[in-house]
Parts: structure tokens; C-alpha cells; sequence
């Protein structure tokens, strides 16, 4: 088992305070769940764990005990973590097979493309087409495809759900499920869906104004309306 410990993390854009000294850990095989309104400081959370440069951020990060705070974002995909952004940022020019080579990393195993390809089953059929070609759905499935190419032990998804429809969502829930015993990674996922992340999170964190301000289970979570109604916007839930 690895393990991703996020201690203390703070971050700033500039002068702003984006997020005020949360802490989370995720071990692989599990899936964590992120859940607060726009503008809660999810994202922030996500590019803080990367060292993203539009931010600067204090605390810790440590994957299996070693930290990550001083890995450039270009490399901290070399130490297993993957982040897929909320933007579906695939190179549109290129065909999805082109996007999937491209993310294929020396951790990969040589059988690496079948098994991503056997756990998002929609990608095999596009393979040939160009991104600009997809749909939102296909595109999140391509996303996750090509994070999946570096051989993670931890995937950081960024509102995965967001402008898909009710069945895409099904379906993208179904694949992302599947991954953390396929793959023996640890998932950390923000949101705004609360059904989904209910659905797929061992853990859930609600983030409010940058801060964690509730950690439990989602059976928890579901027992407890009144932390819905108080975090979550009505459309969240
Ligand atoms: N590049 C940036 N420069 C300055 N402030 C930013 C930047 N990105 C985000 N912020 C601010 O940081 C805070 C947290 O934003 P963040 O994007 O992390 O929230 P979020 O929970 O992911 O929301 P959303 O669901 O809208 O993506 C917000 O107040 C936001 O306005």
C-alpha cells in the first residue's frame, strides 16, 4: 500500500488565501472524495498537491513518507500522481491514440495501453479519432485514459461530472469505480455532485471557504441534511 499525506496545506494566488491548512491522506486502493461549493478551494487543493506555479502554497505533501513540495509539476506525474484538470485538456489535433501514446511514461507496464484500454472500455472505439471530434464524455474518458497511461498510484480528478449528462455521468461513475482495485491506485476527487462522489468515496471532506470543515463517511454524509443544506448549493445535491 502507498500512501498520499497532505498535512497543514495552505495556499495563496498573490494575496489571496485560497485554502487555510487542510489536511487529508488517500492510500491507494480507495477513493477520496472532495466536495464544496464553487469557489470552496477544490481545485486550488488539487494544483497545490501538483506545485502548480499559479499558486503558492505551505504545508506538506508526502507520497509514501517522501514529500513532493519542492518536485516541479512536470514531474511529480514521475512520482505517481496523476492529475486529471476539470478542462478535459487533450490535444484536440491529435487522434486519441496520439493523445494516449504521448501520456505513456516509464513507470507504464508493456501491456499498459491494453489494460487502460480493457478499463475505460469507451476509448477503444475512438481511438482513431481526432479530439476535437469528441463529445465532453468522451473527452473525460480520454482524460482519465491518458492519466492512466503514466501508470499512477494516486489519480487526482477534477470535477470529472461537470456540463455531462445524467447517463454519461452513470457510465464515467461505473469506469471510475472499477479503477483503484484494477489499477491499486488511490483516487482523490472534487466535486460538486454529491450523489456521485457518495457513490464512489470510502471518504468524504467538505470544503467551505477554503478550509475543511467536515471529514466522514458517505453513509455519514447522507444521514446528516443539514451539513448538506449548509455546504453544498442546492444544484450539488
Ligand atoms: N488563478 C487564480 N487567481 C486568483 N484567484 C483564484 C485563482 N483560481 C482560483 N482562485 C480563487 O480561489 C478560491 C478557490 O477557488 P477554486 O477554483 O479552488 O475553487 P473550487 O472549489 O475548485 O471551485 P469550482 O467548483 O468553481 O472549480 C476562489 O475564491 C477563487 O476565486
Amino acid at each position: 500500500m502507498r500512501e498520499l499525506i497532505v498535512t497543514g496545506l495552505s495556499a495563496k494566488y498573490g494575496l489571496a488565501v485560497a485554502l487555510t491548512d487542510v489536511s487529508l491522506a488517500v492510500r491507494t486502493g480507495e477513493t477520496v472524495g472532495l466536495l464544496g461549493r464553487n469557489g470552496a478551494g477544490k481545485t486550488t487543493l488539487l494544483k497545490s498537491i501538483i506545485n502548480n506555479p499559479e499558486l503558492s502554497a505551505s504545508g506538506e505533501v508526502t507520497v509514501d513518507g517522501t514529500s513532493l513540495r519542492k518536485v516541479p509539476t512536470y514531474r511529480v506525474a514521475r512520482r505517481g500522481v496523476a492529475w486529471v484538470p476539470d478542462n478535459r485538456r487533450i490535444f484536440t489535433a491529435l487522434s486519441v491514440e496520439e493523445n494516449l501514446h504521448i501520456a505513456r511514461s516509464r513507470r507504464a507496464a508493456p501491456d499498459q495501453l491494453e489494460r487502460v484500454l480493457a478499463s475505460v472500455p469507451l476509448v477503444e472505439k475512438l481511438l482513431k479519432r481526432r479530439g476535437f471530434e469528441l463529445s465532453g464524455g468522451e473527452q473525460q474518458a480520454v482524460t482519465i485514459a491518458r492519466a492512466l497511461m503514466s501508470a499512477p498510484d494516486f489519480l487526482l480528478l477534477d470535477e470529472p461530472t461537470e456540463g455531462l449528462s445524467p447517463l454519461i455521468v452513470e457510465q464515467l461513475q461505473e469506469s471510475i469505480a472499477r479503477l483503484p482495485a484494477l489499477f491499486d491506485l488511490g483516487i482523490l476527487v472534487t466535486e460538486q455532485n454529491f450523489r456521485f462522489v457518495t457513490a464512489l468515496a470510502d471518504r468524504v471532506h467538505i470544503l467551505e471557504t477554503g478550509s475543511a470543515v467536515w471529514t466522514g463517511t458517505p453513509d455519514e454524509l447522507v444521514a446528516r441534511p443539514d451539513l448538506i443544506n449548509r455546504h453544498l448549493s442546492v444544484g450539488e445535491k
